[in-house]
């Protein structure tokens, strides 16, 4: 496979779908490109699972375009170069994992063999169980493995390590790392920022159906440009109530702030001469910024 950044693998052109009343997307446009891995974070309810059920074909837009390798996603034979993530509920209680492995590869030309998976996904221990007989977790795992069986051009994956302790996720990040590096490309989406700034070259934030930024992930954190400030004071109100803070929490004596200049916030910090100790200044994490990035958002509306 030659997948490039040049190849366009899946579009949204001005896509809209509404719901009855809700608009779970509104004029979204993008492109995913050949080799790309990119991130898409959002809240709940952003429209991160809608976005993905068009690109599967498995819904409509309402208006506006959608295509998956240049045509149409309902298309079996382009949906057919497309990998994604079953609900692990869909797994059948009675097989075991290896067979449930076979039976989904079944439905591709080429396959990577049942062993191969799962080395690379971290279930080699589990192929003889029945899939009854796993936990939450395991499922899961061997849910995310199923949308690579077929070496897939592309992967769409929903939330992939939802549930899933420490260890178990950083293992899944390694199997998806591998098959990026090996061509996949992936679109993922997380509730896990940690799990969004580990894996994605490229982020797309999405809140109220709307694309708020599609960018490299440090251009996201430089667009919103924050800051987090914590310091030491009497007079949290005086401090929060500065220009350019964002956001506030206090916690005991100490108070920390997102702020969009950090520069800025100081001088009118001093100017204002409320008292403080123990200030310090950080660059926002990707969490921080995408709280930020939405609050701003909201605000403006
Ligand atoms: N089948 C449906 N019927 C009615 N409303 C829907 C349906 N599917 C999604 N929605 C609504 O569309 C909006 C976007 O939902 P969507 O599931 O795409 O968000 P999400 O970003 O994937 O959220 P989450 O992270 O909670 O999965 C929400 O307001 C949701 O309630």
């Amino acid at each position: 496979m030659t997948a490039t950044a040049h190849t366009t693998f899946a579009r949204l052109e001005n896509a809209t779908r509404r719901f009855g009343e809700t608009v779970a997307l509104d004029d979204v446009s993008l492109t995913i490109g050949g080799g790309e891995l990119v991130g898409l974070l959002g809240p709940n309810g952003a429209g991160k699972s809608t976005l993905l059920s068009l690109l599967q074909g498995r819904r409509r837009p309402s208006s506006g375009t959608v295509e998956l390798f240049g045509g149409s996603p309902t298309d079996p034979r382009r949906r057919a170069r497309l990998g994604s993530t079953p609900q692990e509920t869909a797994l059948p209680d009675t097989l075991r994992v290896s067979e449930v492995v076979d039976l989904v590869a079944a439905h591709f030309p080429d396959r990577v063999p049942t062993d191969a998976l799962a080395d690379e996904f971290g279930f080699s221990d589990l192929l003889r169980r029945q899939c009854g007989a796993l936990s939450g977790g395991q499922k899961r795992r061997i849910a995310v493995a199923l949308a690579f069986v077929g070496r897939p051009q592309l992967v769409l994956l929903d939330e992939p390590t939802t549930g899933l302790d420490v260890d178990a996720r950083h293992g899944l990040w390694q199997g998806i790392r591998r098959h990026h590096a090996e061509g996949t490309t992936i679109v993922v989406t997380s509730h896990y920022l940690e799990e969004i700034e580990a894996l994605a070259e490229r982020v797309i934030v999405i809140d109220n159906g709307v694309v708020l930024a599609d960018d490299t992930l440090a251009a996201v954190r430089d667009r919103v440009d924050s800051a987090v400030i914590e310091l030491a004071t009497d007079r949290p109100d005086a401090v929060r109530a500065l220009p350019g803070v964002v956001r506030s929490e206090v916690g005991g004596e100490r108070i920390r702030l997102t702020v969009d200049d950090a520069d800025a916030f100081v001088r009118s910090l001093v100017r204002a001469e409320v008292p403080f100790s123990g200030l310090t200044v950080r660059g926002a994490s990707l969490e921080e910024a995408f709280l930020a990035l939405t609050l701003t958002d909201r605000s403006a509306a």
